[in-house]
């Protein structure tokens, strides 16, 4: 047991008793423990990391729940709100939102109660919330909960269409659980997200930019700021991923790495990422193409097969991430192949740290020996930096999130419809990356240059934008972002 912080008697409240059962309450680094002082001894534990935030409040209605006491004017409540892990009927685990009431009666006055109650609520607040200053912001940034503020992007028409309803239903009242404070812009229009990151002179006082949308506006807000001057510094903001898209990639893959129970209810566990303002590092992606000379990806690139997927399959994002696989089962049956060259850098032990060398422009060779190139017909090549690049693509299974390697996936024709069906079968479980006719690399930097023969009815695809078929190149950017994640 970890040593204890803080330790009192409160009254724990149950239901609609607000005088309580007299308690010790015990908090340390790891948990808050409730103990009745009587006979039963009846103990209840709350895990600090599933607390969100907690408010001081008095009785509003003294009638309330007291009407066999004297009217009790001078108790102060201290309310807790977390997020505990739970199993249903199934025994599927989930996160459940709980409360904790606790009177203090401590004082023979109001004042005094309260003041003790705030010192309960600041020291819970310094271990549930990251202090942290990040190098963004700057050192005369006072960390007060005023201080600590997001700046929050809602895309009203991402996948099915109700992120602002769902914002207004159920976000914004985790934001006021944890006491946070933020400044909310709905997008009217594609790049306006990107506009506003990219040209904001408030962007350093914010704690962190929050996505609730899917992944194209994260997209956006890595761009935004990739296009900034002060990028250097600028791309330490954490960025918060909350899903409502129909392409979630990034808040699903920070779910796995934290083994958190996202498919019960992926909202809970994406804003509980964000709410506790615990940020880490991440891996970019530097990208080139003919066209865009600068782009910045943190999540996938693709072309060919999954590409073509997920482009044909936009207009049927009022379904969600039914989509993905409505879509595929069109484009194996219309299967198509591709000519293109393929150079890749292989990870031979030496993941970059630090920043590697720029790769040469587009229409320069690749000189170094360690390069290796193919050149054919390919039905699909996808490369990823997380492990799934939607809710069921269990893209790259060992994919961390700041190992500095590329995955990428070549699958070379000729294949049958059976065994890519089988591919896009087998990517929920991650278990493609064994078929003999899959090869799958951890790299650190790829070039593609498809074939002039290629038409305009294949797609480049980057973190789910679509661009046209084009020369591309990718090189690794090794913890250059920064996420939410608890
Ligand atoms: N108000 C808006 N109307 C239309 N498009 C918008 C709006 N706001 C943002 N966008 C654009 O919508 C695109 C898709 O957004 P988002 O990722 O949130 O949803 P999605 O349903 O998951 O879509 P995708 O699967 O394409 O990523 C983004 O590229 C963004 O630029």
């Amino acid at each position: 047991m970890s040593d204890i912080i803080q330790e009192d008697i409160f009254y724990y409240c149950e239901e609609k008793n607000f005088r309580g059962i007299e308690s010790k309450v015990c908090l340390s680094q790891l948990s808050l423990t409730i103990t009745e002082t009587g006979s039963g001894n009846k103990k209840r534990t709350i895990n600090v990391d599933d607390v969100i935030g907690c408010l001081c409040m008095r009785n509003q209605d003294p009638n309330e729940g007291q009407r066999n006491h004297e009217q009790d004017t001078v108790s102060v409540f201290l309310c807790i709100y977390f997020y505990s892990l739970s199993k249903n009927f199934k025994k599927s685990p989930y996160r459940k939102r709980e409360t904790a009431l606790l009177r203090c009666h401590k004082y023979p006055s109001f004042v005094e109660n309260c003041d003790h109650v705030a010192k309960w609520q600041s020291m819970l607040y310094s271990l549930i919330q990251s202090k942290e200053l990040y190098p963004h912001m700057s050192a005369t940034t006072p960390n007060t909960s005023e201080s600590r503020r997001l700046l929050i992007f809602v895309n009203p028409n991402s996948g099915p269409g109700v992120a602002l309803k769902t914002f207004n239903t159920r976000i914004r009242s985790f934001l006021g659980e944890a006491n946070i404070s933020y400044d909310l812009i709905v997008t009217t229009h594609v790049g306006h997200c990107q506009k506003i990151v990219q040209d904001s002179t408030d962007l350093p006082k914010y704690t962190g930019i929050v996505a609730v949308s899917g992944d194209g506006l994260l997209y956006e807000i890595f761009n935004g700021l990739f296009a900034r001057e002060d990028w250097a510094t600028m791309c330490e903001i954490p960025v918060g991923a909350i899903p409502q898209g129909s392409g979630n990639g990034l808040a699903r893959s920070l779910a796995h790495f934290n083994d958190e129970p996202y498919l019960y209810d992926p909202l809970v566990v994406s804003v509980l990422n964000v709410v506790k303002l615990k940020s880490r590092e991440m891996d970019l992606c530097l990208i080139n193409t003919t066209n865009f000379p600068k782009l910045i990806s943190f999540l996938s690139v693709g072309w060919g097969l999954m590409a073509d997927i997920d482009i044909e399959s936009e207009r049927l994002r009022m379904i969600g991430e039914a989509r993905f696989t409505v879509g595929a089962l069109a484009r194996v049956m219309r299967l198509r192949t591709y000519k293109a060259t393929i150079s890749y850098l292989p990870v031979d032990g030496n993941v970059p740290s630090e920043q590697m060398a720029p790769l040469p422009p587009l229409d320069e060779p690749l000189s170094d020996q360690r390069w290796v190139t193919e050149t054919g017909e390919f039905v699909c090549i996808y490369s990823s930096m997380v492990p799934f690049i939607g809710t069921d693509l269990f893209f790259a299974p060992k994919s961390v999130l700041n190992d500095g390697i590329i995955w990428l996936m070549i699958v070379k024709a000729p294949v049958s419809k059976f065994q890519v069906t089988q591919l896009l079968l087998s990517m929920d479980k991650g278990t493609h990356v064994q078929l003999p006719w899959v090869t799958f690399v951890p790299v650190t930097a790829f070039r593609l240059i498809p074939d002039k023969s290629v038409g305009p009815q294949s797609y480049l695809v980057v973190d789910g934008e679509k661009l046209d078929t084009q020369a591309i190149q990718a090189q690794i950017l090794p913890r250059k972002g920064r996420i939410f994640m608890r």
